[in-house]
This record gives C-alpha cells, structure tokens and sequence, in this order.
C-alpha cells in the first residue's frame, strides 16, 4: 500500500534548511493497522503530511497504490486526496463543520465528489457508535464524539487508507481507547490500512506494528508476535533483531531497521553504554555482527543477531 524509499523532506525558509526526513525506508502492506512513533521533532508529521498530499516531498520515493507521490500534477493529487486517502487531526476542528450535523458532516466530503450516499452516511455514524447522534450538531457533541465522526468523515469516499495525526492527543485514556477500538474494527470489517501517528507508547497493543522514527529516518520497529507469523518479508528492509528496553512487553518482537545499503541507527542507550563516539569497530563470526567501542578491552558491546553481550541486547529465542 505504501512504500517510501530514500524519502527525503527539507523545509527552506529565508536563510535556514531543515532536513526533516533524511532518507526514510518504510513499507506498510494493505489491509495493515499500524502506528509511527517518535520525539518531538522527528519527522512523523512530515511524513504523514506527505503521505497524505498535504505536503510534496523533495527527493527520494513515496508511492501509494498506483500513485507516485513525487510525480503527480496538480489534479491528480486533488484526485489522490479525494479518493484514496481519509486524514484525521488531532485538531478535530480541521476535520469538521461546527454548524453542521453529524450526519451532514459525514455527507459533505461525498457532496464534493459529487453526490452524497446518505445510508453509506449513516452506515459509517453507526459503525463510529454514533447512530444515535446523527443528528446532533457538533457543537452538542463532546470531544470524543467529535473525533469518531472525523473518522467517519476520513471514510465517507470509502478510501483505501487512512492516517491519522495524534488522533487520541486531545482526549481522555478511555475514549483514547475507545477510538483505537474503532480503527481496529474498520480495519478489521473494511479492510482499511490505517497508519497512526502518536506518542501515546500504550497505542502499540492496539496495532499490528510500530515504527519508531529517529531524527528523519526509520529506527526500530515492533511486530506483533501472532502478526508477525503470516508477515511476509519486507522487500526492501532487512531486520535484526536488538532489544532497546523499550517495555512494549512479551506481546512484540523488537527490530532495529537496516536499509539496503546496510545503515541502521543504534540506539543512544547502546552508544553511551559502549563509550562509542563517531567510530567503532565491527567483527562477523559468521552468524553474528558485534560492533564494540574501537578499544576493544573496553569490553561493552552490541551484538546484533544473536546472544547477550552485555545485558541490554537478547537473544531471538527470547
Ligand atoms: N513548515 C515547516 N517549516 C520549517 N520547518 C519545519 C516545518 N514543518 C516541520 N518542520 C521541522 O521539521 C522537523 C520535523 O517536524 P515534524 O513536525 O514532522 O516532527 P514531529 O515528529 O511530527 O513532531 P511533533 O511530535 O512535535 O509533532 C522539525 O525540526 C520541525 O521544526
């Protein structure tokens, strides 16, 4: 469904550049819900600003389905936006029309296109758990009300992916889960892919997969153990696995990305742990890569592939 290669976005402002994705590798496959995560600053917003057509990358490929996001015209990206793909904000106020109902909200996109399916309408409020309330102006609606019909509006064109920014930042845990539930459920029913972007850590159990995003590019990654028993091998990213403490628990196997030229990131506990500082030395037995500080009898090392070298990294049998 998405595959981002190399993706590269720099912000130019009068005198200053900022790179803010600086090379990114991700592929996430149709009918996958997962979750991008990140520290403030990363790049999760550019991503899913260019993922959604909000925003043109500047090198480097992004394709979804049929389209290549780096080399659409203007009216193919309208077309893009319109049909297949449903963005959801945090600001909720950028997804709706406080005058309108719910039901008209939910409307109003398919009216756009042309004209509206009032029962695809109405289908969508009850599968949000909103059947009762189709009526309501938004104004009447609390905040997580308000949240489940943008979700519903990011369907109303029945697209094939969905993204959604921070969408359980701006209301209580319950209700937080309450929306994940939803997605999961669209996903599960409608087959929708759905990527989130967040900083709530407890938003992984609710996904198939997490992506963590360091500084621009794809660092580690989580797999849902029972999903990652019919995943099928990413064609562009190798994986090995490294744990990095993160406590996402028994549930995930834990992976650090390696691209195809063979450049991963190593997690800063790690490089401090190893006394690294711009160089290291790296040894293959064969199975295993060990990278080590370059003085080698200061023994703390990170072993990528197979058993504990110094507490912090575990096995795959683990
Ligand atoms: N329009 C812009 N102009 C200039 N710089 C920008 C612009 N948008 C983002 N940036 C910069 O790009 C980098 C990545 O920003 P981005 O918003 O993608 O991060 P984020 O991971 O989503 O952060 P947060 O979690 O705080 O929303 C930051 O350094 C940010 O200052």
């Amino acid at each position: 469904m998405i595959h981002c290669e190399g993706l590269v976005k720099i912000f130019k402002t009068d005198d200053i550049e900022v790179v803010a994705l600086q090379g990114l590798n991700m592929t996430v496959e149709p009918g996958e819900m997962m979750a991008i995560i990140g520290n403030s600053g990363s790049g999760k917003s550019t991503l899913l600003n260019i993922l959604g057509g909000l925003d043109r990358p500047s090198a480097g490929q992004a394709v979804v389905g049929q389209w290549n996001l780096l080399k659409m015209s203007m009216e193919q990206l309208i077309e893009y936006k319109r049909k297949t793909v449903g963005f959801i904000w945090q600001n909720i106020g950028r997804n709706l029309v406080p005058y309108l109902t719910a039901l008209q909200n939910v409307e109003l996109p398919m009216l756009i296109q042309g004209k509206a399916d009032r029962a695809y309408a109405k289908q969508l409020l009850a599968a949000v758990g909103l059947e009762h309330r189709m009526g309501s102006r938004l104004t009447q609606l609390s905040g997580g009300e308000q949240q489940r019909v943008a979700i519903a509006i990011a369907l109303s064109n029945r697209p094939p992916l969905v993204l959604a920014d921070e969408p359980t930042g701006s209301v209580d845990s319950a209700t937080g889960e309450q929306i994940l539930d939803i997605f999961r459920r669209l996903n599960r029913d409608m087959g929708v892919t759905i990527v989130i972007v967040t900083h709530d850590l407890s938003v992984a159990d609710k996904v198939d997969r997490v992506v963590a995003i360091r500084d621009g590019l794809t660092s580690t990654e989580w797999v849902k153990r029972e999903a990652n028993a019919s995943d099928s091998d990413s064609a562009d990213e190798a994986s090995a696995e490294v744990s990095t403490g993160s406590g996402f628990g028994a549930q995930h196997e834990e992976f650090v990305v390696i691209d195809r030229v063979g450049r991963l990131q190593i997690p800063k506990a790690y490089l401090d742990a190893m006394n690294v500082d711009g160089k290291a030395v790296l040894e293959f037995d064969g199975k295993k890569v060990i990278i080590g500080p370059p003085d080698r009898t200061s023994d703390p090392s990170v072993q990528i592939g197979g058993e504990r070298t110094n507490g912090t990294s575990r096995s795959q049998s683990e």
